[in-house]
């Protein structure tokens, strides 16, 4: 990353400017075996490089316009192939930051605080060779224990993205418990969330960017990843993710089912705030660069119309 954190605007003012510019779409990267079969690659570290490169090309038209408000590459399809696999993962966010796309980097980290700082350094610390954008995080330690990469991002001007309601029918078991209170898991992550963005919100920074902006949500540090596929569940257990100031990341758009339609209808009012994630929906109409762009051009058709 060349750009230091003193000339970087914070995270949620340059995604909201990107979603505006772009569409809300997120392209995720992942190199899986069987895709690679299919767009002729070999699964070895050149041919999820191949496979890279060709999907961060495919984000940015002829013209050099961005398609896409953000690219995530799973960190595990990379780390599957060991060191080779992470050089091409500092090469493919490299690739996207010099192509004017943010990245996130889908890690799902999580530790106890005093190891979260190295996470931390290795994904939000400028001069870092795997610094992204945006890391998603997981909170099950506990939402304090990522205290460190909450601060870092927040003053590096990057973001995270912390794991809320998961798209996978197995996140509900732990994140619907209730804890103190009664209150869900999901719901207390939700408040701990919205409470960290509040202090990014009383900056000048997130109020010129919101007053320039006109419309569009107004986004803090701290993003959440909420599920396409179950954006109503928010509402039964009473969590208001509009009010959270958070983007939220929603995968599950395309190959886990869910539609356009029932994301509106769930996220409501948050819907502003949605940055949809499509991975395998948008891939697989790969290899050829001129295909995955028009796939990526329907896909925000679909989602904006
Ligand atoms: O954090 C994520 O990105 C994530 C969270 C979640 O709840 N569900 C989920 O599917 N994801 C990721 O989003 C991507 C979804 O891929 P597709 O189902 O192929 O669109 C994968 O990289 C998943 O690891």
């Amino acid at each position: 990353m060349t750009s230091s954190a003193a000339e970087r605007q914070s995270f949620g003012p340059r995604l909201a400017a990107a979603m505006r510019r772009a569409g809300p779409l997120c392209v995720g990267i992942d190199p899986h075996p069987g895709l690679l079969a299919d767009w002729g690659l070999d699964d070895t570290a050149a041919g999820i490089e191949r496979f890279s490169r060709t999907v961060v090309e495919a984000s940015t038209d002829r013209d050099g316009t961005s398609l896409a408000a953000a690219l995530k590459p799973q960190v595990a399809l990379y780390e599957r192939h060991g060191a080779a696999g992470f050089a091409v993962l500092e090469r493919t966010l490299q690739d996207a930051h010099d192509a004017g796309i943010l990245t996130i980097a889908d890690a799902k980290r999580g530790d106890i605080g005093s190891t979260m700082q190295g996470y931390a350094s290795a994904w939000l610390e400028d001069g870092s060779p795997l610094a992204a954008d945006a890391l998603t995080l997981s909170p099950f330690l506990g939402y304090e224990s990522l205290r460190p990469a909450i601060d870092l991002a927040r003053n590096t001007g990057r973001g995270v993205f912390i794991l809320a309601l998961t798209s996978n029918p197995e996140g509900a078991s732990v994140q619907h418990a209730l804890g103190e209170g009664q209150v869900s898991v999901a719901a207390d992550i939700v408040r701990r969330a919205a409470a960290d963005n509040r202090i990014d919100l009383d900056t000048t920074d997130a109020a010129d960017a919101a007053a320039s902006a006109g419309k569009g949500a107004v986004l803090g540090t701290v993003g959440l990843v909420v599920g396409a596929t179950i954006p109503d569940t928010a509402r039964r257990l009473s969590i208001d993710l509009a009010a959270s100031g958070a983007a939220l990341l929603a995968p599950g758009y395309g190959a886990q089912g869910a539609t356009t339609e029932r994301m509106r209808l769930g996220f409501d009012t948050a819907w502003p705030q949605v940055l949809v994630n499509s991975s395998r929906g948008i891939l697989t109409a790969g290899p050829e660069v001129e295909a995955l762009r028009t796939r990526i051009r329907l896909t925000t058709e679909d989602i904006t119309g």
